[in-house]
């Protein structure tokens, strides 16, 4: 791998009280690659994610973001680096505005760059644009999840890490988010994507991770694994 890393974690261990729920894995994250994180319910993938972004404070390891040592690291920090986070169950503020709360998030990125304005994240959902005055509260799940990748679009990342942005939605706002992520891989923000429909996230990955009990126990690239017995075994497919 010769992109630059962005995340670089080692032997990365995780516990919730006495649960223990990762147990010592690698992980990387290199600039511009989209990585799908896969495996079954309850595998750990939600952990990872959150021990990554510095919200799990029992761990163990060496968790390295853009080359600074984060092992000790807190959320704020991660994301000053440049990870932006679109969390399971959204993220965003209830009772601001669409806009609101898309102006208070932008912020230019790590090299200064400022692609991501609020003008292209209205033209990237026409949706947020019609409900521009309407409270967080008041929008759909839908609306909700495009708002809180909107959010993370404004910090201008260079790196989003989304966690089920489609879970619960409706067959065409999840192909709208399809397309928005699609759109935003090819921008070069480096990915992270966990979602249920392992199909679409193979299509649409550079490379697989697959977790099982809080290790991971398969990896490589996108096309290799995609439709190999070996990934159906993991996922249970
Ligand atoms: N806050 C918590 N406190 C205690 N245990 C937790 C907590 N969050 C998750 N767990 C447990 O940690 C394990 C891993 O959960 P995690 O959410 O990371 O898995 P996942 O692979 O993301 O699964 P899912 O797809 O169901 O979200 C599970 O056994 C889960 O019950």
């Amino acid at each position: 791998m010769s992109a630059p890393l962005i995340i670089d974690a080692q032997g990365v261990q995780a516990w919730y009280g006495s649960s223990h729920i990762l147990h010592g894995l690698d992980f990387k994250l290199a600039k511009g690659e989209t990585v799908g994180l896969l495996g079954r319910n309850g595998m750990g993938k939600s952990t990872l994610i959150r021990t990554l972004l510095g919200h799990v404070r029992q761990r163990e390891g060496h968790i390295h973001v853009a080359g600074k040592d984060l092992s000790k690291g807190l959320p704020h920090q991660v994301a000053q680096l440049g990870v932006a986070y679109v969390p399971e169950g959204r993220g965003i503020f209830p009772t601001l505005t669409v806009r609101e709360n898309l102006v208070m998030a932008a912020r230019a990125g790590t090299s200064g760059q400022k692609d991501w304005t609020y003008e292209r994240v209205m033209e990237t959902f026409p949706r947020l644009s019609e409900r521009l005055t309407n409270l967080g509260s008041q929008l759909s799940g839908g609306e909700q999840q495009m708002l809180s990748i909107g959010r993370a679009l404004m910090t201008n990342p260079d790196a989003i890490i989304l966690d089920e942005a489609t879970e619960g939605l409706a067959p065409l706002i999840v192909a709208e988010i399809w397309r928005v992520i699609a759109s935003i891989r090819r921008t070069g923000i480096a990915t992270l994507i966990v979602d249920r429909d392992y199909r679409k996230v193979c299509n649409e990955s550079d490379r697989l991770v697959v977790m099982q009990k809080g290790r991971i126990v398969l990896e490589g690239p996108s096309e290799g694994l995609r439709g190999s017995s070996e990934l159906a075994g993991y996922l249970g497919v």
